[in-house]
């Protein structure tokens, strides 16, 4: 007799002032908040989690939770960063930090479950005079694919008459186990960007150990990037399209003490590593074109 694993589930489910939609299949648990359709948490059964949301985390409207895979966009951090040509097409006042999207309401278009997949599509369909301060008609949509890996995909459309120019990341906190132990692999020899040190332009030698606050912008990027941790015995890969470049960020131990939504030492327990289009490897739209930022995720034991 063959056994069938249960067929996957999708429920609506509100935490605290959140929307959010939880995911079971017959091996993992997805949790994603309509705001930002962000994805907030992702574990494998029998697994420690892959990604990484703050015990600390608030579910407020309006306000970006602390931890999942926020996505920040039409531009990446300060706004002034950002090449010209993405700072020019934001015309209001106090740019909030990582752009204009992530604590939007988005619309969840459709939920597809298949005997061993899911997928949710959100979108961020924007009227002809685009987001406050920011009058261009770009149509967002994110796509969440969950078979043994977990596969989003970003894509913007613009619809407007006029070339568009933006920055954007998938800025995904992982788990692991201590970041003291763990590595980044595929990284050697990369140029990057210390952003801690007058944002100079530096060249990574051997893979990337955490022994202090880190905040780089790593470009010219391989697809495969991946996080040795040995404390959970696992290695975690990341597979990106669409992207040269990528934020890898961890706070350390004072500026753990300014974040919101963060434990003191959570730093211990999570790395940020956001696959993105910053700088040289910003997204440029002409009319009527749509490109798709993505990464896929899984984990290997040791
Ligand atoms: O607190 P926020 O706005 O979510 O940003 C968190 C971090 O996001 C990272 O992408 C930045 O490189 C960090 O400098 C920043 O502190």
């Amino acid at each position: 007799m063959t056994t069938t694993s249960p067929a996957p589930q999708v429920e609506r489910v509100e935490l605290d002032e959140l929307v959010c939609w939880r995911v079971r299949t017959a091996s993992a648990e997805l949790l994603v908040a309509q705001q930002g359709a962000q994805v907030l948490s992702y574990q494998r059964d029998g697994e420690a989690p892959l990604i990484w949301l703050s015990e600390q985390a608030a579910f407020r409207k309006g306000q970006s939770v602390r931890g999942g895979v926020p996505v920040c966009w039409p531009w990446f951090g300060a706004l002034e960063r950002n090449p010209q040509a993405v700072q020019a097409l934001y015309q209001g006042n106090d740019a909030p930090a990582h752009g204009l999207v992530r604590n939007l309401d988005w619309q969840l278009l459709e939920i597809d479950t298949r005997e061993d997949a899911v997928n949710l599509q959100f979108a961020l369909l924007q009227p002809e005079n685009g987001l406050p301060g920011w009058p261009h008609h770009v149509d967002l949509r994110l796509h969440i694919h969950l078979d043994e890996r977990l596969h989003l995909s970003l894509a913007s459309h613009n619809h407007g008459d006029q070339p568009v120019t933006v920055g954007q990341a998938l800025h995904t906190y992982l788990a692991v186990g201590d970041i003291r132990q763990a590595r980044v692999e595929g990284l050697a020899g990369v140029h990057y960007i210390e952003t801690l040190q007058d944002w100079q332009e530096r060249t990574q030698h051997g893979d990337l150990h955490f022994e202090a606050e880190t905040d780089r912008i790593y470009l010219d990027l391989p697809e495969r990037l991946s996080v040795f941790d040995p404390a959970w015995q696992r290695r975690i890969h990341l597979h990106s399209s669409g992207s040269r470049s990528a934020v890898v960020w961890n706070p350390w131990i004072d500026k753990s003490q300014r974040l919101s939504q963060f434990a003191s030492d959570a730093w211990q327990r999570m790395l940020c590593i956001e696959t993105a289009n910053v700088l040289g490897d910003t997204l440029h739209l002409a009319p009527g074109e749509q490109k798709s930022l993505a990464v896929s995720l899984w984990a290997e034991p040791l």
